[in-house]
């Protein structure tokens, strides 16, 4: 069902950009109810209006005065002066929405001064086709019908589930980042392709339905990882051969290092920027 809820993106980057791309593509919002604005890069918002139709403008005033929920999308490190801009034309009726990775809801009530609800989402550049894995997580004076108002809003981007805050820096590190990860394995095997002088249009086919595959292999079947590369491998065959180098190379530790160090950042970002670690 559409929502008539008015939505004010602060904030007009690759994520505002993904978000509210889902929201149109899944007809959740109509252009005419999403308000965005950024620091001061009019023809980015220019670029929004004329590619979505959506409603833009650098006053923040005006399009705060619109919105019933309000979507924090800047760079953490921007988030104090963000909201000190905004802070005088916002109020408790209104909903917040925090993509910011590391940003507490307790910051962000702090720069905001009162007591509006604040839910800390971390979704992933797959808002923009319908994919992405998002969570929310209630902020102090969230109320349960809040997290359905912002779950039925973002199930319109992909999958939604309910965590604490405090398990925001390792879902972040997972699945706020994973694309990255994702995207540098599929280049590297598009360059493993390259230097077996495949076709490059050919591998990129493969690859990704490879890919998608795997992945459609998992969900289908519940199977553990483990059990479905077993039976790829065959023993003396090409995947073992394949196996041996991750295996030297301790691919997984590398992966788990990864992860770690990014869950770490986030949480370094919370005590750099607010001072006050969850
Ligand atoms: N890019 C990603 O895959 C994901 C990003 N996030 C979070 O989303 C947030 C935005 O990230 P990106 O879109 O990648 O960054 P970006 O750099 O592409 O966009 C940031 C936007 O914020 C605007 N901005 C900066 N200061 C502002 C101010 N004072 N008032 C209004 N707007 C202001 C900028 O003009 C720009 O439009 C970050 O906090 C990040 O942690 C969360 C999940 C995934
Ligand atoms: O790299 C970042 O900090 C953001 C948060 C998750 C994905 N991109």
């Amino acid at each position: 069902m559409k929502d008539q809820r008015r939505v004010a993106f602060i904030g007009a980057g690759s994520m505002a950009e993904s978000i509210l791309a889902g929201l149109l593509l899944h007809n959740k919002v109509s252009p005419e109810n999403i308000f965005v604005t950024n620091r001061q890069d009019e023809a980015r918002l220019t670029e929004l209006k004329e590619k979505y139709g959506v409603q833009v403008d650098l006053i923040k005033e005006s399009l705060l005065a619109e919105a019933d929920i309000v979507i924090l999308a800047m760079k953490p490190k921007g988030v104090k002066e963000a909201v000190e801009s905004i802070r005088p034309f916002t109020n408790e009726k209104q909903l917040f929405l925090s993509v910011l990775a590391g940003i507490t809801t307790e910051y962000i009530s702090y720069l905001l001064d009162h007591n509006a609800p604040i839910i800390r989402v971390m979704p992933n550049t797959s808002s923009a086709v319908g994919s992405s894995a998002t969570v929310i997580a209630q902020g102090r004076t969230v109320t349960e019908e809040h997290m359905d108002v912002a779950q039925s809003l973002l199930e319109a981007v992909g999958i939604v589930r309910r965590v604490k805050e405090v398990d925001l820096d390792a879902i972040t590190a997972i699945a706020g980042s994973g694309p990255a990860y994702i995207y540098y394995l599929i280049e590297a095997l598009q360059k493993s392709a390259e230097e077996l002088l495949l076709d490059r249009e050919l591998a990129t086919d493969l690859i990704l339905q490879m890919v998608q595959g795997s992945v459609d292999l998992l969900t289908k079947t519940g199977e553990d990882p483990r059990a479905l590369y077993e039976n790829v491998i065959s023993p003396g065959g090409t995947t073992e051969a394949g196996f041996k180098v991750l295996k030297e190379s301790q691919f997984q530790s590398i992966v788990i290092e990864c992860i770690k160090n990014a869950a770490i950042r986030s949480s370094d970002i919370s005590k750099q920027i607010s001072g006050v670690p969850l």
